[in-house]
């Protein structure tokens, strides 16, 4: 009697997952989750910030931000990095193919694409009008980050937020690409690479499907050239970042917000030797 209990559950099992992974070639029902997901998860929107668009900070403020010693300020924006992290990982726990996938496989996509999905939400909060980014509130123009003493990479990450504003896309655009950054089959250490593949498929179908419905076909390719920006922009943070912890480590080791450590801090940097999965 007992032993056959499992048997009948586990068919019953099998088969929610199975429904939940056919979801996946019936585009609206997957886009429609996406999108769901992405506004349930975008920390504010869009029409908020077109409200605030021209609340700049004043010089006072400004000087304040410069007078802010290099660790204090790093540490300011890492708590905003971790905090837009966070909700990216939330954006990716909701996408009904990246839950079906090993918590090995969730966890290898997230620290190798929450950054690169950051980075795409982050477009959002650009005026590109006066070049500034919504920061604490208001908008900030270049000047206000110089305390980091990472002036190349501040470039660009607003050179990069300009690229993406200039493609002019959608919410549920962004939704899908944010989606297709974060489900990618190349990411190192995966354990099923093809279920990985699968949804991944699934989510370059979506997308192109909406482009297709927006009459926009020409967007994918320069996606895909801006999924290659993106890489980079993503290395120079890491690349920055190993620089910061070596200089402040204290800050770097003990104060950063322990996700980000989870998430960013590759064994490199912790454990000297081979990097392994
Ligand atoms: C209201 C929500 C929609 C906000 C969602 C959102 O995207 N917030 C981002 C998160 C963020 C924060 C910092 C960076 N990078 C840097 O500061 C470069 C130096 C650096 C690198 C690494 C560490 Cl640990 C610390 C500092 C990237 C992104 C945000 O707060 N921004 C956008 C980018 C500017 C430079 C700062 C303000």
């Amino acid at each position: 009697r007992q032993d056959r209990t499992p048997q009948v559950l586990q068919p019953m099992a099998s088969a929610y997952s199975f429904a939940g992974e056919l979801s996946f070639f019936f585009p609206d029902e997957l886009c429609a989750s996406i999108v769901r997901s992405h506004r349930e998860t975008s920390q504010c929107r869009v029409e908020d910030l077109q409200a605030l668009r021209w609340k700049l900070f004043s010089r006072e403020e400004i000087q304040a931000y410069q007078n802010k010693s290099v660790d204090e300020m790093w540490q300011h924006c890492a708590i905003r990095l971790t905090d837009a992290v966070q909700y990216v990982v939330e954006f990716a726990k909701h996408i009904p193919g990246f839950r079906i996938l090993s918590q090995n496989d969730q966890i290898a996509l997230l620290k190798m694409g929450s950054m690169e999905v950051v980075l795409v939400r982050m477009s959002r909060l650009f005026n590109t009008e006066n070049n500034t980014v919504f920061f604490d509130g208001k908008f900030a123009g270049t000047e206000v980050f110089k305390s980091l003493a990472c002036g190349d990479l501040i470039t660009a990450v607003f050179d990069f937020a300009h690229g993406m504003c200039a493609l002019k896309l959608t919410e549920q655009q962004i939704a899908l690409f944010s989606a297709l950054v974060l489900i990618n089959a190349d990411r190192p250490c995966l354990e099923d690479r093809g279920r990985v593949q699968r949804v991944q498929r699934s989510v370059e179908l979506g997308l192109t499907h909406i482009l297709h419905r927006d009459n926009q076909d020409s967007l994918m390719h320069k996606l895909y050239q801006r999924m290659a920006v993106l890489r980079s922009l993503c290395g120079l943070h890491m690349e920055k970042l190993r620089w910061f912890s070596q200089r402040y480590p204290l800050t770097a080791h003990s104060l950063f917000p322990p996700l980000y450590k989870e998430l960013f801090a590759s064994e490199a940097e912790l454990l000297p030797g081979p990097t392994h999965c």
